[in-house]
């Protein structure tokens, strides 16, 4: 497959996406990072031209999408603390069938998360390769944002937890050394076997808790989190939109260990189709 398709396949999502759920109507819209995004901020260009829509940004490149298509960016710590995203769009470096996500392929996860989070309604768009049954198929590693002076004890620590050889990711190209996040830290990419859905212990496949080295999703999320060290890591899973709701008591205010997972996700597929695939209700 040629990257035009890929590209084909990922313009095909972000625009179908736009159709279903964006209003022009909004006042507040999430921005992802990563490369599907530009389309959906092409999509958007096309669809409204309402000046009113203030579009809040997950990092730089995300702001600087923004700021070229036109559109108006505010800051994340600029809303009032009581303002909800209508929606946030992002991508995804892989989804399993629960649409619990990894990622942070693009060393954008942090922002991402407090946005995903905040959002009413979070959508993913993404290619063909992204959509799997389980995480950690076809993309090899767990991104996990680090403080700089963390990284030897983070690495140990994920070796006790499993991880066959994390490593601190680096910039091949521009500059040697270690790849900076927009908050100044370090990316440890960490390898696991693939991860188990809540199905699988209920069949037997392991235990999830790392000491077979099985790893649940929430389980792995939460042991790489609880770690000293670690800001934020590239699992996005847990409830989604109304289930975190619910949890939180409050109408459209979400809890913050919850509501990381997208409601949908657009996949944009080989053949040209876009399928999607929804949140259980
Ligand atoms: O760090 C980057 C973000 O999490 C991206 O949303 C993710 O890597 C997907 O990027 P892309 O759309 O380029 O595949």
């Amino acid at each position: 497959m040629t990257d035009v398709n890929i590209e084909s396949a990922k313009r095909a999502a972000g625009k179908q996406a736009v159709a279903d759920h964006f209003d022009p109507s909004a006042s507040h819209v999430g921005i992802g990072s990563g490369t599907t995004i530009v389309y959906v901020v092409e999509a958007i260009k096309e669809s409204s031209t309402n000046p009113q829509i203030r579009f809040v940004p997950t990092g730089y490149q995300s702001r600087q999408v923004i700021v070229q298509a036109g559109l108006t960016p505010i800051a994340f710590d600029s809303l009032p603390e009581d303002t909800m995203l209508d929606i946030a769009f992002d991508g995804a470096d892989e989804v399993d069938v629960e649409l619990n996500c990894i990622k942070g392929g693009g060393a954008c996860l942090f922002q991402e998360k407090l946005v995903a989070e905040r959002a009413k309604k979070f959508i993913c768009v993404a290619d063909y390769r992204k959509k799997q049954d389980r995480l950690l198929t076809n993309w090899p590693t767990i991104p996990i944002e680090v403080a700089p002076i963390s990284v030897p004890t983070v690495l140990h620590s994920l070796r006790v937890l499993g991880s066959s050889n994390p490593k601190l990711r680096t910039t091949l190209l521009e500059k040697s050394g270690p790849l900076k996040t927009d908050q100044d830290f370090f990316i440890i990419d960490a390898p696991f076997p693939k991860l188990l859905i809540a199905e699988d212990i209920a069949a037997g496949k392991g235990k999830g808790d790392g000491s077979d080295g099985t790893w649940e999703v929430n389980k792995l999320s939460e042991a790489i989190k609880a770690l000293t060290g670690v800001l934020e890591v590239g699992i996005f899973s847990g409830l989604n939109g109304p289930d975190a709701d619910a949890i939180s008591g409050k109408e459209g205010v979400k809890t913050v260990t919850s509501g990381q997972k997208p409601v949908a996700v657009y996949f944009g597929m080989s053949d040209g189709s876009v399928e999607v695939r929804t949140a259980k209700q």
